[in-house]
Formats: C-alpha cells, sequence, structure tokens
C-alpha cells in the first residue's frame, strides 16, 4: 500500500527543521522517513541536514528530472529528490520540509498528501530568526515580511500544529497528530 506524504510547513523561523530533528529518532522508528533536502545555500549556511548545491548543478538536477517536486524562495531553490516515490510505493510515511507558496502545486501531484502547519506566537519568530543568526537582519526582514503575505490561509484541509512551547512538546504533538491519522 502507498505510503502517506506529510508536508509540513509553517513561516521561516517557526522550527521546522528543529522540530524534524528532535523528531527524528521516533519517526524513524514508526518507519517514516524524513527527506533530505537540495537547497543552493552555502554548506556552512545549511542550518539542516540538506545537500548544498551550486545553481548551476542545482538547474541541471531539476532539468534531468532528478526532483519529484522543487521551488524557488527567499533567493534560493529547493528540491525534493524523486526517490520519495520509491519510499512511498514502499510503503513509507515521508515527511518532508515544504513551502507554503508551493503547498497547491504539491497538492496537485500528491493528492492526498497530510498537509501540517507548525504556527508560533508571531513576537517569537522575529525572536527566533534573531537568535539563531542564519540570515543577516535585512534577509529576516524579508522573511518576516513573506510571512505576512500568508496571513489570509492555506487552501484546503491542514493540521496546525503550535510550538510556541517546548520543542519536546512539539515532537510529542506531532506523533499523536501522525497516530490520529493513521501513521
Ligand atoms: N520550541 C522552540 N522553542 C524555542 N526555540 C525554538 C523552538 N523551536 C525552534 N527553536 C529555535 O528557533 C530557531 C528557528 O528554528 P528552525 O531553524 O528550526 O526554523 P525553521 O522553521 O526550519 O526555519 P526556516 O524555514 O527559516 O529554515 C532556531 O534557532 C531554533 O533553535
Ligand atoms: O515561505 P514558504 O513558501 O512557506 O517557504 C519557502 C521556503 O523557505 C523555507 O526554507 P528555509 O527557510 O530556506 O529553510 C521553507 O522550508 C521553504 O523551502
Amino acid at each position: 500500500m502507498a505510503g502517506k506524504l506529510i508536508y509540513l510547513m509553517g513561516p521561516s523561523g517557526s522550527g521546522k527543521d528543529s522540530l524534524l530533528q528532535a523528531a527524528a529518532a521516533p519517526l524513524a522508528a514508526r518507519g517514516c522517513r524524513i527527506v533530505r533536502r537540495v537547497i543552493t545555500r552555502s554548506a556552512e549556511a545549511l542550518g539542516e541536514d540538506a545537500e548544498a548545491v551550486s545553481r548551476e548543478v542545482f538547474d541541471a538536477l531539476e532539468r534531468s528530472g532528478a526532483f519529484a517536486m522543487s521551488w524557488r524562495a527567499n533567493g534560493l531553490c529547493y528540491g525534493i529528490p524523486r526517490h520519495i516515490d520509491d519510499w512511498l510505493a514502499e510503503g513509507h510515511a515521508v515527511l518532508l520540509n515544504g513551502s507554503r507558496a508551493y503547498l497547491a502545486e504539491a497538492r496537485r501531484r500528491y493528492p492526498g498528501l497530510l498537509a501540517v502547519l507548525l504556527q508560533v506566537a508571531p513576537d517569537a519568530l522575529r525572536k527566533r530568526l534573531t537568535a539563531r543568526g542564519r540570515e543577516n537582519p535585512t534577509e529576516i526582514e524579508a522573511r518576516l515580511a513573506r510571512n505576512a503575505t500568508f496571513a489570509e490561509g492555506l487552501q484546503g484541509p491542514l493540521r496546525i500544529l503550535d510550538n510556541s512551547a517546548a520543542l519536546t512538546d512539539s515532537v510529542q504533538h506531532l506523533l499523536k497528530l501522525l497516530d490520529d491519522a493513521g501513521h
């Protein structure tokens, strides 16, 4: 039976990568695969377990059909390797860090996907982005401005996960959410 695609989204700084890292062991224990993205960000600045590539390499990979999904945002290119389709065919749940702007296209390609929106209190976002220090102040303001453009809401069914409190709480909530959805 085909596995479920779980599409985790949320504002930059809401804690998507932190949650995926913190939940890695319990997710692996239940056979859920976490996607390692391909990103045109320098290896030093990745901040997540991803493959850093140049723009030229990304474009070549995309042209050759290496990605199941790909998008551009924040001045970067993001690719989801094609092998997620093998994992899904094998029956694994597959969890990825997705883009809100790409959600409609992701749903078109994977109609049964489970969309999960990570949220935090608005004033926490700026604090978290600043404390993380991966982007400079101008880039942080651009990310906060981008977040504001999604205030109108996203289309289609969505599960909300709050990450305003401790990360360990969010891990438990994520596992419960997957249990409830049958994964
Ligand atoms: N529950 C939490 N409590 C306190 N700090 C947190 C929590 N979750 C994440 N953080 C911190 O917030 C910052 C942003 O988290 P993270 O990089 O995981 O966000 P993200 O959603 O993946 O952002 P981006 O989309 O920009 O990559 C990090 O410095 C992280 O340590
Ligand atoms: O703003 P939206 O469209 O939700 O997301 C755009 C992109 O930004 C984030 O990546 P990162 O912050 O560069 O790691 C998301 O993971 C996504 O890939």
